[in-house]
């Protein structure tokens, strides 16, 4: 499958927020977005879920034109910055509801496993972090848009959520943003960079210092 992002125009009030927005991503691939704080990564992500209506925008899945918000296909799941999960759901039902195996789950993260019978609002931010994430990048959607999934995950969560994210982007299109580059590099197949309201793709890597994202020799 193949999905393109193109000729996005975004305003908030008489701001320009985006404008010459290009981004294709395919199945088996993980295509990433970096960019500034406010640069319009999040707005990006819910313009291509189909949750916020720009002036102007084309999607294409395989090259051809989607005329319903994406959402609305059954295709696609969206990691929304904010907590999604409603309080109150204990641990193991959660899975349930998400019609997840609670057993698999505890094979990638047995530190859950004394968790079962908590409530979802009893955890820490990381811990629903990793929770949010598992579900959405575990669904059976063709397309999965994750936006900031590393937040509040230690150095070891991030590296099994990756390895997660490695396995399921074989039969998935996997768009992410993320502030921690060196994660997203590691992760990424495809590489755009949003700035001025533009993408750019990244051809190689230097180009994050060229273009002023990172400073100069924060690639070496
Ligand atoms: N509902 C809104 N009304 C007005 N302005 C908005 C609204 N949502 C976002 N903005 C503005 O649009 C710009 C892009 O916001 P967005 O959240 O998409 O950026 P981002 O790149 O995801 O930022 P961050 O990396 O800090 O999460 C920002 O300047 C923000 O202040």
């Amino acid at each position: 499958m193949k999905f393109e992002l193109d000729n996005v125009e975004l305003y908030f009030k008489k701001k320009r927020i985006l404008s010459g927005i290009y981004l294709k991503a395919e199945s088996g691939l993980v295509t990433s977005i970096l960019g500034a704080n406010g640069c319009g990564k999040s707005s990006l992500l819910r313009i291509a879920f189909g949750d916020l209506k720009p002036k102007y925008k084309l999607i294409r899945i395989n090259g051809k034109p989607l005329l319903k918000p994406l959402y609305k296909t059954g295709y696609a799941k969206f990691l929304p910055q904010y907590n999604f999960i409603p309080n109150g759901m204990k641990l193991s039902f959660v899975l349930k509801a998400y019609d997840l195996s609670w057993e698999k789950f505890i094979k990638n993260f047995d530190e859950f496993e004394i968790l079962k019978n908590s409530k979802i609002n009893n955890l820490s931010g990381g811990q629903r972090r990793i929770i949010e994430t598992y579900i959405i990048l575990k669904s059976k959607s063709k397309i999965v848009l994750l936006d900031e999934p590393f937040s509040h995950m230690s150095p070891l969560q991030v590296e099994r959520i990756k390895k997660l994210i490695n396995e399921e982007k074989k039969d998935k299109i996997v768009i992410l943003t993320d502030h921690m580059y060196k994660h997203i590099i590691d992760v990424s197949d495809s590489i755009y960079l949003l700035k001025n309201g533009a993408t750019m793709q990244i051809k190689k890597l230097t180009d994050l210092e060229d273009y002023k994202y990172l400073n100069e020799g924060s690639i070496s």
